[in-house]
């Protein structure tokens, strides 16, 4: 405002305003004692700094000394407050933002223009909303532009390296694999994990997944033992039994005589998989750990929601529905968890056990007793460690095995392979232990296939813990770096020309030679943080496949709709119904005499309508098939008119392969004639 304004305003008060400090001394010394002025510091400013104000107060009613003591003390305490926070807020809502933007755009990387407060929220959210309406054609795998549209968005515009705001948080989209592995492979803690958000502390737990510093060391350096191979051999067995369990649920869902059976695959395998993390890593029952993955499960729908909302920080503590939501799933979270730990050291209290056991939760609850600090972990640390792995340990692993189960209905051929794998390997009907999932090499492949195309991780994301020079770029302190992983993995110049295409062949030399880069596969992220559970994940995914493909053939329901979705992790949006066939081909009796499979015809005695390959199939099926069938019935009826057949004791079952399959040592039987009245 104008001097001149502020002068009238005043005046009009008023109140006396002086031009200088000279003017205002003449004044002071006439009428007043220096003390009972007051002049308004804050009015000097640049532009009326030489304007002063009197205030005309009585100074006999008012101990006006006091008065000005005590409110000048309170305004600068107030402004002491408030102007840094204003000053805060100017620098993270215009200054910073403007002069990252000016830092990337000298350096060539632009992006979508800031606006205040929301960043490129508002996009984000729109673009995938309508992202959300649109269903693939089943054999697209290009699944980019569906989970992440405002990244393949504006990729197409600003190029392969681009800086976007999430709220006021800069990020930069980084794909390129050789900047991607500095950044993960970095082990002096250049690029740290970022604030996350206190919902999705909530639901992940403040564990592994989000420490850093020292305390990941230590908290990696206590965890690591519980996922040794010789621990996740005496696992195997805990997997098979939960396994089982889903089987039973299945026979008990299954009509008398049914032998197909639609089933909602991601919603089976979300249970077994938390049922296998709940036993295998905390000694607890599915039932036990139910709360913990309901509440979970409620909480990732609140987070799903919010990751895209303007978080302002210290709105968490205020009591609005969904945080009231929040408070109360946490809370029971906790109180599961806390009944869970208890339960265990009341078995070792009583003796029960020995020591707390050497699972997960084991290996955590003797590390409290440590008196070594950097071997010790608090138990607040045990109970969001165990949040973590409730969360990371059921979640990712149900994913992997949706999105094979998927990819295996559609590609029948490979359904097919991998069953004959397990056949080799494992029988029909032999549980599989540790040491038949290592030999299943198709079946690893085919994993690894679909962790390429349809990992459950779609990003990882670093925070640069200082100003960072990486490859030509300058990284400037407190910028997130964002890693695409479902992106990268379709890098045609790194994969191929068909890295669209479900091609599990590609992995036959291992992972590492299955790319032009060594590092090309990120699933499970590479460098110090790589994730702690592959082996858990991969050994889990390979024991339950494998009792899948022993009795199941599977096939895609009619009802399912193509829609990969980002939830956090990659989640089929209307879920995965699938058609399970009694065993493959000849249903779980296939090795019992039971003619009566055939009564309805050969073609439909089994799940395959070629089944029956007796007489061969095709052109060359055998031209005596009618001739043999006759003649067989002729000498049978005959036989079974006249007498009773039974097998000789001296008969040794020896089928052998003589050309033909024959009695190694013939067939001595008894011919009792049959007298007919
Ligand atoms: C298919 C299954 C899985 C996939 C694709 C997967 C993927 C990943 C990825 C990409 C990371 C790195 C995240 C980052 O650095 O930002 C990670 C870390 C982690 N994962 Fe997994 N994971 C799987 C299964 C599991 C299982 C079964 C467990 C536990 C039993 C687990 C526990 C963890 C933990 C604790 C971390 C943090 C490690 C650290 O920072 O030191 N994950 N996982």
């Amino acid at each position: 405002m104008h001097p001149l304004m502020v002068t009238i305003r005043f005046k009009k008060q008023g109140i006396d305003v002086f031009r200088s400090q000279e003017e205002l001394k003449k004044c002071c010394s006439k009428s007043f004692k220096g003390s009972d002025l007051a002049y308004l510091p804050s009015l000097s400013t640049n532009s009326y700094h030489n304007i002063f104000i009197r205030v005309m107060f009585s100074c006999d009613a008012l101990d006006f000394r006091n008065f000005l003591s005590t409110t000048t003390l309170l305004a600068l305490a107030l402004l002491l407050l408030v102007i840094p926070k204003i000053y805060k807020s100017c620098w993270i809502l215009v200054w910073r933002p403007w002069m990252l933007s000016r830092k990337f755009m000298k350096q060539g990387i632009s992006g979508p223009k800031y606006k205040i407060l929301h960043g490129n929220l508002r996009e984000i959210r729109t673009l995938k909303q309508e992202a959300k309406l649109t269903v693939l054609d089943l054999n697209s795998n290009d699944i980019f532009p569906r989970v992440l549209p405002h990244f393949h968005q504006w990729r197409s515009q600003y190029g392969e390296t681009f800086l976007y705001w999430q709220g006021t948080e800069p990020r930069i989209f980084i794909s390129d694999h050789e900047l991607v592995k500095q950044i993960l492979s970095n082990k002096f803690g250049f690029y740290v994990k970022p604030k996350t958000r206190p919902e999705v502390l909530k639901l992940a737990g403040n564990g592994l997944v989000f420490a850093d510093g020292i305390d990941w060391v230590r908290h990696r350096r206590i965890l690591n033992p519980a996922f040794s191979m010789d621990k996740l051999k005496l696992m195997t067995k805990l997997m098979v039994d939960c396994t089982l369990r889903m089987f039973e649920e299945w026979s008990k869902q299954m009509n008398d005589g049914e032998k197909e059976q639609v089933v909602m695959m991601n919603v089976e395998f979300k249970r077994l998989t938390a049922d296998i993390i709940a036993t295998a890593a905390f000694g607890s029952s599915y039932v036990e750990g139910t709360e913990v993955f309901k509440s979970q499960r409620e909480l990732q729908k609140c987070c799903a929601a919010s990751v895209t909302n303007v978080y302002i920080p210290g709105t968490e503590y205020l009591p609005t529905p969904l945080n009231l939501k929040i408070w109360k799933l946490d809370g029971k979270i906790n109180n599961s968890i806390k009944r869970i730990i208890d339960a265990r050291l009341k078995a070792k209290s009583k003796n029960v056990e020995k020591d707390y056991g050497n699972d997960l939760l084991g290996i955590m609850l003797a590390s409290s007793r440590s008196n070594e600090t950097e071997k010790k972990m608090s138990t607040n640390e045990i109970i969001e460690e165990c949040k973590t792995f409730f969360f990371a340990g059921h979640e990712t692993t149900a994913n992997l095995l949706t999105w094979t189960t998927m990819l295996l209905s559609l590609h029948q051929d490979w359904q097919e392979k991998l069953r004959e794998e397990v056949l080799n390997e494992c029988g029909k009907d032999k549980i599989p232990d540790s040491d038949n999932c290592s030999k299943l090499k198709l079946m690893n492949m085919v994993l690894m296939e679909t962790l390429r195309l349809y990992g459950p991780v779609l990003n990882m994301i670093r925070s640069a813990a200082q100003d960072m020079k990486l490859g030509n770029l300058v990284i400037p302190k407190g910028t997130t770096i964002v890693v695409p992983i479902v992106k990268m993995h379709r890098d045609k110049a790194v994969w191929g020309s068909d890295s669209d295409k479900f091609n599990p062949l590609r992995f036959v030399n291992g992972v590492s030679r299955a790319a032009n880069h060594p590092n090309a596969f990120l699933a499970f992220s590479i460098g110090p943080r790589v994730c702690i559970g592959q082996n858990f994940a991969l050994m889990e995914a390979k024991t339950v496949l494998t009792m899948i493909l022993q009795r199941f053939r599977l096939n895609l329901s009619d009802e399912y709709k193509h829609a990969p979705a980002d939830h956090l992790t990659l989640q089929p949006q209307y879920g995965l119904p699938l058609m399970h066939r009694d065993k493959a081909v000849w249903g779980n009796d296939s090795d019992k005499f039971n003619p009566l499979r055939f009564e309805n015809g050969v073609s439909r005695a089994a799940n395959h309508p070629n089944a029956f390959l007796a007489f061969s199939l095709g052109p060359r099926v055998c031209i005596g098939q009618n001739f043999a069938l006759m003649e067989a019935k002729t000498v049978l009826t005959m036989i079974l008119k006249r007498f009773r057949l039974n097998i000789s004791d001296e008969y040794k079952h020896a089928p052998a392969d003589h050309l033909t399959l024959q009695p190694q040592f013939g067939l001595p039987v008894m011919l009792q004639p049959i007298k007919w009245k």
